[in-house]
């Protein structure tokens, strides 16, 4: 249990990975002043170390944030996840922690889908075997096994945020959209949705990988699935590495079964621009390998910096939990004039009526109370109108701290 209630120039912020400095931009414009800014992931040792003192952590894809890493966070209220992906955070040790965990759920998709896109036409080509040679002194003009994009079968799988709108700059280039997704979606455009990814995989001229890393995607395209693709078809994977195995695919590159592949992510990435990259994968003039540049552009990570520090912020100036991925959402508004009450606590009877009991015992007047609740936890925000002094929060804090259940409480001033 953390008891915080700090004003905002003690409040301690890291930002990993290099995050964009519009991240930065946001926290000082709202008078966040303590910020810490690594260009690289850490390891979970130097993590532990650096983290002890840090009430916000901003990390991308790369920062695995275990169990061990929130044990060690004693201070910390909440992760900015600046990416789609949250596969790296152990969301549910964050809700144990009372930790409230954002994300940019669309702000790098055009990114990721125009790349793509742009691999679809360059594997169709053989663009990467033809500049291969040519940087080599080779002069291959042979049309060959080179294709339009026009007409062609995109099997998307995955039918998100990012899979439909590669779907719909596709069509454009009059590729036909067939996709599979486990749940039933609004599907775009003249694109259709398939029943079962063998299907999908027997039909398509290019499959393009866009689901989040779970247990069921874990190694979803393997031996079997590369099989059933068509022989000469492409594979695309932008989405994680752990969907595809990789020893597989270099096999079927190498067989000539598929034609081409582009692969941006990895079951193992470098932890920064300085650590070496290896993959089976590599020495293959028939793959694209990107360095998981899916949505590095400077348009989404501007974008993906001000949306999320933006999240980080309104969390810790109003208490806001609005489009957090691993908590109750509770969305609120301003509390000028008031103070506000933050408690998190394991979801059990009474937790609200013993709160309200100590508040009544002390006179403390409310004037809006709002609560979210999920299976193992709630959330209840309190506004406060009776003028309380520093002594008397405290000690209202310090009682509320001891009705069992607590995980965390904080008052805003
Ligand atoms: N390479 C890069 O730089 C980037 C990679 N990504 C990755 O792309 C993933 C997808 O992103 P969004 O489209 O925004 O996510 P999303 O959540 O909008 O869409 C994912 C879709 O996959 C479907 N799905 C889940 N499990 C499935 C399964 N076993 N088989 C078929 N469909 C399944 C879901 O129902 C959903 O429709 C992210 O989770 C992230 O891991 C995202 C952004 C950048
Ligand atoms: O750009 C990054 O750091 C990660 C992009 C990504 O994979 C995501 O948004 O999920």
């Amino acid at each position: 249990m953390s008891l915080v209630s700090l004003a905002k120039d003690r409040i301690q912020i890291l930002l990993l990975e290099g995050v964009h400095e519009s991240a930065v931009e946001v926290f000082r414009q709202r008078g966040y002043d303590n910020i810490d800014f690594v260009k690289t992931a850490l390891d979970e040792d130097e993590l532990c170390e650096r983290i002890k003192d840090v009430h916000f952590v901003g990390i991308r894809s790369r920062t695995q944030l275990t169990p061990k890493v929130f044990a060690a966070a004693q201070k910390l209220a909440a992760v900015g996840c600046f990416c789609i992906g949250t596969n790296q955070v152990d969301l549910q040790a964050a809700r144990r922690h009372g930790v409230v965990v954002f994300n940019a759920p669309f702000s790098n998709t055009r990114s990721v889908a125009e790349l793509v896109l742009a691999e679809i036409i360059m594997l169709l080509r053989r663009i990467p075997e033809k500049n291969a040679a040519a940087h080599q002194g080779g002069w291959d003009k042979a049309a060959k096994g080179s294709y339009e994009a026009r007409g062609k079968v995109l099997g998307i799988v995955g039918y998100g945020h990012i899979g439909s709108q590669l779907s719909i700059l596709a069509e454009q280039l009059g590729m036909q959209v067939r996709f599979y997704d486990v749940e039933n979606k609004l599907v775009l455009g003249n694109a259709m949705q398939v029943h079962s990814l063998d299907e999908l995989l027997r039909q398509a001229d290019v499959i393009s990988l866009h689901v989040p890393e779970t247990a069921q995607t874990q190694w979803l395209i393997g031996a079997s699935q590369i099989a059933a693709m068509k022989p000469g078809s492409i594979l695309i994977n932008a989405s994680r590495g752990t969907v595809v195995v990789i020893d597989e695919l270099a096999k079927a590159l190498k067989s000539g079964h598929l034609a081409g592949a582009a692969i941006d992510v990895f079951p193992v990435e470098p932890g920064s621009n300085n650590e070496r990259f290896e993959s089976p994968l590599q020495g293959l003039n028939n793959c694209i390998l990107t360095p998981h540049v899916g949505g590095s552009t400077q348009e989404a990570q501007e974008n993906i910096g001000i949306e999320v520090a933006g999240k980080l912020v309104h969390y810790s100036d109003n208490g806001s939990t609005l489009s957090a991925v691993n908590f109750p959402e509770v969305s609120l508004p301003t509390h000028a004039g008031s103070r506000r009450l933050l408690h998190i606590h394991e979801n059990r009877p009474g937790m609200l009526t013993r709160i309200n009991q100590i508040m009544a015992d002390d006179n403390i007047n409310v004037s809006g109370q709002y609560l979210q609740t999920d299976s193992e936890v709630g959330y209840v925000v309190i506004d406060i109108d009776t003028p309380i002094e520093g002594n008397q929060a405290d000690r209202m804090l310090t009682k509320i701290r001891e009705i069992p259940g607590t995980i965390r409480a904080r008052v805003l001033y």
